[in-house]
């Protein structure tokens, strides 16, 4: 069993990386869907979000209004406020499925997917064997960012004011995977990475 943290600013394409490890035999684990669900309607962190942001982030069909929420959050300077509701039990539920899956299958190699591993004050790094950063320069993370949501370029600014710079991250982690070329190259450094987690699991 290897618990590897993959890591990367917004848009420097760490969902793809994971896509790609995914196909080549890791279970993924990604902590953006897992915040998602564990926000919807009926549960507790949902509750607690309302209380804490009020009325005006509940969408009409009774879910959370993301985009809402996102501008009270960072626009607002209460990111914090949120984090503090979301990633304890997102941080629990990555524990909790990686017993699971060490349960039944001793050699995986399980990827947390999450741009927060080293932001986020509710976890700590020993909980990873390995850590992967994907790195790309700040303008193509933009550029990709805006692309994929649709939110403006000041919006992907503020979010990655939250996040600690590519070059303060890259003496911390174990493998750093540029992400500034094609699709072909990112999965050449792919296959190569894979190679190197082998001998670890
Ligand atoms: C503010 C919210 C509602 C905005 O939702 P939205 O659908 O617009 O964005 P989404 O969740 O898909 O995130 C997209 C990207 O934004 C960046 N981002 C999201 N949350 C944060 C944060 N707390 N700090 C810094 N960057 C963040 C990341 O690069 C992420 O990959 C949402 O991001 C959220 O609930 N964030 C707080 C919880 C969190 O940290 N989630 C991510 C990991 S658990
Ligand atoms: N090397 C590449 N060439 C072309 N497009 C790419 C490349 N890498 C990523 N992309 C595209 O850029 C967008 C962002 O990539 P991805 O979703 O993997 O990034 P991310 O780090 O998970 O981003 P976010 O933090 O915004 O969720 C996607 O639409 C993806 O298809």
């Amino acid at each position: 069993m290897l618990r590897v943290g993959l890591t990367g600013g917004l848009g420097s394409g760490k969902t793809t990386v994971a896509r790609l490890l995914g196909e080549r035999g890791a279970y993924i684990l990604n902590a953006d869907e897992m915040g998602r669900a564990l926000m919807q309607p009926g549960t507790s962190a949902f509750a607690r979000i309302v209380a804490a942001f009020g009325p005006a982030v509940v969408a009409l069909d009774g879910t959370l209004d993301r985009p809402a929420l996102g501008r009270l959050a960072f626009q607002g300077g209460r990111i914090e406020e949120l984090n503090a509701i979301v990633h304890p039990a997102t941080i629990a539920q990555q524990a909790a499925e990686i017993e699971r899956i060490a349960r039944r299958d001793r050699k995986a190699i399980v990827v947390v997917e999450s741009a927060l591993i080293f932001e986020s004050r509710h976890g700590d790094l020993s909980r990873f064997d390995k850590l992967v950063l994907v790195t790309a320069p700040e303008p193509l993370k933009i550029a990709r960012f805006t692309a994929r949501t649709g939110l403006s370029a000041g919006e992907a600014r503020q979010r990655l004011a939250r996040q600690i710079p590519d070059e303060q991250k890259m003496d911390r982690v174990d493998y750093v995977l540029p992400n500034d070329g094609s699709l072909a190259e990112l999965e050449e450094r792919v296959d190569a990475l894979w190679r190197e987690l082998q001998p670890w699991a």
